[in-house]
């Protein structure tokens, strides 16, 4: 397992070494020694598994009080997966970052407290797959629009469709609205 890049500070794209025979493939998603060693130092509490169909688009979710640290995986198809910084007192409040991770290229992407999340899938559907370092919150869960005009998220619609959206997710903030996460400083 490697870091590839910290586009923002803590926000890590991993790439997990695969070990590759006539029989298949094998690789470790998540060891505590080896994450301790690239400085994931959280507990996790929660494994969710979704699945969505081409052209959806989930997100961008957040969560104020108990905010979650996730890190997140593709085990069948490809999804455009992006982070919104949204850490008070972060020198990169609003900035967001995106990486295509797939069951191809096996990337996974370690999304820190503090951070909007979310993703559009390119492939005919996808499974998407993540460890929560907290519990689901309803009362506490938060929604940044998908296409707020500050953050200016480059989403890489199919032929510039609209994405299929939830509506709670049609109805997120706008970043000027929305609550800063707090975070205590170590953890970031
Ligand atoms: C997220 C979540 C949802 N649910 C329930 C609530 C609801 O009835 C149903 C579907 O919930 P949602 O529409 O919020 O699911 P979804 O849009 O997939 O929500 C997820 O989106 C991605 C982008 C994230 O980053 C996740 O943290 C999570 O917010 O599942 C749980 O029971 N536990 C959970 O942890």
């Amino acid at each position: 397992m490697k870091i590839l890049k910290e586009p923002i500070q803590s926000l890590l794209v991993l790439e997990p070494t695969v070990y590759k025979d006539e029989r298949g493939f094998f690789m470790e998603t998540w060891q505590k020694e080896l994450f301790t060693n690239l400085g994931i130092t959280e507990q996790f509490v929660q494994d969710n598994h979704s699945k969505s169909t081409k052209g959806v688009l989930r997100g961008l979710h957040y969560q104020i009080n108990n905010p979650q640290g996730k890190l997140v995986r593709v085990t069948k198809g490809e999804v455009f997966d992006v982070a919104v910084d949204l850490r008070k007192g972060s020198s990169t409040f609003g900035e967001w970052f995106g990486e295509y991770i797939s069951d191809e290229n096996k990337l996974m992407m370690w999304i820190p407290p503090g951070f909007a999340h979310g993703f559009y899938v390119m492939s005919e559907y996808a499974e998407f797959q993540y460890k929560c370092t907290d519990f689901y919150s309803p009362e506490n869960e938060r929604c940044l629009l998908w296409n707020d005009n500050k953050v200016k998220i480059k989403w890489p619609f199919i032929n510039k469709n609209i994405p299929i959206l939830s509506k709670k997710d049609q109805k997120g903030k706008r970043l000027e609205d929305i609550e800063k996460i707090v975070i205590k400083p170590m953890k970031y």
